[in-house]
């Protein structure tokens, strides 16, 4: 496929440290972070101007799922606008806490594992055409996934315990998997998940839900993440023949090859030889750089992506971390571990490396230590301050456009509606609601000519600044795109 839908979805971790004694339990932590969203949308569930879903599960893990992107940038500013928009609930949370007599501080953490060894995710989810044979897709794919961790983990310190003396390695989520293919997410945590939910026309495309991935705070991590996960699922979907790198057992290897940050860890393949992730990663490379050479390249960032990825693989083999510890997040992490650790004579086991590390997650741009570092110089981005508040308003051009589009357009004439994915629906003209399959399709003459019935939209509806905006609420996410010229006349709705 030359264009693809993209998104992420991200669960966060959630605490509050008062001053002294216990934080608020993570249920009534979550209510508070999520009453600016119901008061938006009526729910804790809801779909935003910008055209993400914001959701809080029965868990306390709060969750933005992105719009979707035809372009990895968009991508990325979205991802990142969903930990801006977390930030900002945080704040909102935290000065209502204080006004109700508690103390302290409110963390959202963009990571994977919180202080009690839960796991939450950041799932990927990538369109793909039907006609890929899933059998060999998740053949190529799942060695691919298994190994991308060495290219793309966010780095973490384990502690000592039964199993391990303490050492720093390359992945957060490794340890929480248990299949590698399965129709469930919470119970089993497959790599791939195969629930079949497309999300699009079912008759010519499947949504690959990949829910292996770490969180990543660097934004050229996630380049290299998603854009080498694209790459080679347009080799599969070409047909390209790719070596055999089947494991014998996937979840056993993604753990070992976590566990050593060397990139030697030998795993066994279904035909019995013994490989590193290293030896998958660069055979892999190699066919994909291939590939690009005869194909060309596809969008403007391929070579940087493929330039990373071999520096990274490089940086693992050689043991020369700071060939990346500006750009992938494990060793920008590492480097930071170390330097604390050495300054004050730390060894790895220490809380206060273990605490080093979850702050490297932390959303808050002041307090966070992956910002810290982007702010002197020692982490690199690609997605600029300006392009994150664009993402917080704005949707993506494809079908996000529609559904930020219908929901600004309803809520200025005080039209109750309901949409998801595929659906636009006016809850008074519930026989009109509109299904729009393709994820591409930005504009959308159906939803044009429902949205008409609203009123004459060009001289009734006015579109505010974003100054007038980021004075209205919590978050600017959670803000009104237009204003409703003053006397227009709101159409009855037909009677059913
Ligand atoms: N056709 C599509 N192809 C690929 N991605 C899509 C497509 N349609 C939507 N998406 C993306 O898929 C993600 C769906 O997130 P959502 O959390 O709603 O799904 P889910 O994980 O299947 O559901 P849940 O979290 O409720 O289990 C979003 O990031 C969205 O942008
Ligand atoms: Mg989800």
């Amino acid at each position: 496929m030359d264009r693809r839908v993209y998104g992420v979805e991200t669960e966060f971790g959630l605490t509050h440290r008062p001053e002294t004694g216990r934080g608020l339990p993570p249920d009534e932590l979550a209510r508070y972070l999520f009453r600016p969203v119901v008061d938006f949308g009526r729910s804790s569930n809801i779909f935003i101007p910008n055209g993400s879903r914001l959701y809080l599960d029965v868990g306390s893990h709060p969750e933005y799922a992105t719009a979707e992107c035809d372009d990895l940038i968009d991508l990325i500013a979205s991802d990142r606008a969903g930990e801006r928009v977390m930030h900002d609930l945080a704040m909102a949370a935290q000065e209502r806490i204080h006004q109700d007599g508690f103390t302290g501080a409110v963390y959202v953490l963009k990571n994977n594992v919180d202080s009690a060894g839960n796991s939450y995710g950041s799932h990927e989810n990538y369109l793909i055409p039907r006609t890929t044979h899933f059998r060999r897709l998740s053949g190529i794919l799942l060695p691919f996934l298994v190994t991308r961790q060495i290219i793309a983990g966010a780095g973490r310190v384990v502690q000592e315990d039964d199993t391990y003396e303490a050492h720093f390695a390359f992945s957060q989520r490794a340890d929480h998997m248990w299949e590698g293919i399965s129709s469930a997410t919470t119970r089993s945590r497959p790599i791939i998940n195969t629930r079949d939910e497309p999300h699009a026309d079912a008759a010519s495309h499947r949504r690959l839900h990949v829910i292996v991935g770490d969180s990543n705070m660097s934004t050229t991590t996630s380049l290299l993440r998603y854009g080498s996960t694209d790459l080679v699922l347009r080799m599969i979907e070409a047909g390209v023949p790719i070596e055999d790198f089947e494991l014998e057992n996937p979840i056993a290897a993604i753990r070992a090859i976590s566990h050593d940050i060397s990139g030697q860890a030998r795993v066994r393949t279904r035909t019995g030889e013994q490989v590193t992730a290293i030896n998958i990663q660069r055979e892999i490379l190699r066919r994909v750089t291939r590939f690009v050479s005869e194909r060309g390249a596809h969008h403007s960032h391929v070579d940087q992506i493929l330039e990373l990825w071999d520096r990274t693989l490089q940086a693992v083999e050689t043991g020369e971390h700071q060939l990346i510890d500006q750009e992938i997040d494990w060793a920008i992490k590492k480097r930071l571990v170390e330097e604390v650790s050495h300054q004050r004579r730390l060894d790895l086991n220490h809380p206060r490396l273990q605490q080093i590390d979850m702050a490297y997650h932390d959303v808050h741009p002041d307090r966070g230590l992956y910002h810290l570092l982007v702010r002197r110089g020692r982490a690199a981005t690609i997605v600029s301050g300006a392009q994150v508040t664009h993402a917080m308003t704005t949707p993506p051009p494809t079908r996000a456009a529609l559904r930020g589009e219908f929901l600004s357009t309803a809520r200025a004439y005080g039209a109750e509606c309901t949409v998801d994915w595929v659906h636009h629906k006016l809850t008074d003209r519930p026989l009109e609601a509109i299904m729009v399959k393709d994820p591409f399709a930005a504009k959308d003459q159906r939803v044009e000519a429902l949205l008409d019935k609203l009123g004459d939209r060009s001289s009734e509806l006015q579109e505010r600044s974003l100054e007038e905006r980021s004075r209205q609420g919590a978050t600017l996410a959670l803000t009104d795109k237009y204003t409703r010229a003053p006397g227009t006349q709101v159409p009855e709705p037909p009677l059913i």
